[in-house]
């Protein structure tokens, strides 16, 4: 059998550290003619070696308008609520070890949901959006697959019931640019990639280039920012790369994000993908199951609240 072709030796690696997040037109996500799919594989081949962020413009079937209209009419008057409200429904208190295997289908865990009366329609339209972007994320791992010198179908017994944990962010304007008081601090996602949308206007998201320079990652129109999460970077032995990111408010506005964190079935392996290591190359992560690592991160993350490292 021939070796596999080492992957990063097509792709084309940048003699520099980024100082933009690249933009790629999802308008033709769903073709199924076969140049144009490796077209925009080896765009987020590119992106993913490079910069392990990109900007998803024009996905087909979901306007710029239903995320807008989601924050505006159901974000919005959730974080308004009182705060009794709020606690009540605390991620500290309905997080229950184990229940991340939950069969739920769609959500890791049991879902906890606002009181009805005091939301109206909360709870059905997070869901329209949940579903939405969901299949949004199911039709990226094709791509991803593709990326890799994969068959496009290598995912599919992979994410039968994949973790898609989707989150609804309130950032407070942030009185001064201290790390770790507020927002977000530096960190890498956990799972195989996240897929983010930003109210607009309210800029907050940098990305760490390898020189340790902060880039801006400005909401964009029409756009989601997908990055690559740790599970990806372990699966390819870093050739796709989790990047460092964070997000600090300091615009004196409030500011919305809803991050959705995309996973394969908990019982999968994280081993390394062969076309990722070249000639002699040995994988650099123990392989674990995408439960167990999960599991072991939300431990870290849910002890210690994000701060800056
Ligand atoms: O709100 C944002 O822009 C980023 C959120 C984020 O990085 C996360 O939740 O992991
Ligand atoms: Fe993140």
């Amino acid at each position: 059998m021939p070796l596999p072709q080492f992957l990063v030796s097509k792709a084309s690696v940048a003699s520099s550290s980024f100082d933009a997040i690249p933009v790629i037109d999802f308008s033709n996500l769903y073709s199924t003619d076969s140049a144009e799919r490796r077209a925009l594989a080896d765009k987020i081949l590119d992106a993913c070696v490079n910069v392990g962020f990109f900007y998803l413009k024009d996905p087909p079937g979901l306007p710029a308008s239903l995320p807008y209209d989601i924050i505006e009419k159901h974000a919005k008057r959730f974080f308004a609520l009182p705060q009794a409200e709020k606690d009540a429904i605390d991620i500290h208190k309905s997080w229950e070890d184990g229940k991340y295997e939950s069969d739920a289908g769609e959500m890791a865990g049991t879902n906890v949901w606002p009181n009805e009366n005091m939301v109206p329609g909360f709870r059905e339209g997070i869901l329209e959006y949940y579903h939405a972007v969901v299949q949004l994320g199911l039709a990226l791992f094709p791509l991803f697959a593709l990326a890799l010198d994969l068959p496009e179908n290598f995912f599919d017994d992979k994410t039968t019931r994949p973790a898609a944990i989707m989150r609804i962010l309130h950032y407070p304007p942030q009185p001064e640019p201290v790390d770790g008081i507020l927002g977000i601090g530096r960190h890498t996602d956990y799972e195989c990639f996240t897929l983010l949308y930003q109210h607009p206007p309210v800029r907050a998201l940098q990305v760490q280039n390898t020189d340790g320079v902060w880039i801006d990652a400005d909401p964009m129109d029409g756009a989601f920012v997908v990055n690559i999460g740790d599970q990806l970077a372990r699966w390819t032995n870093d050739v796709f790369k989790s990047t460092p990111h964070r997000a600090r408010n300091l615009s004196g506005q409030e500011r919305y994000s809803m991050p959705l964190f995309f996973g394969t079935d908990y019982d999968v392996l994280l081993e390394t993908i062969p076309t990722c290591l070249a000639p002699g190359e040995k994988p650099k992560y123990p392989i674990v199951t995408a439960g167990e690592y999960v599991k072991s991160r939300l431990a870290e993350t849910y002890q210690h609240s994000r701060t800056d490292s």
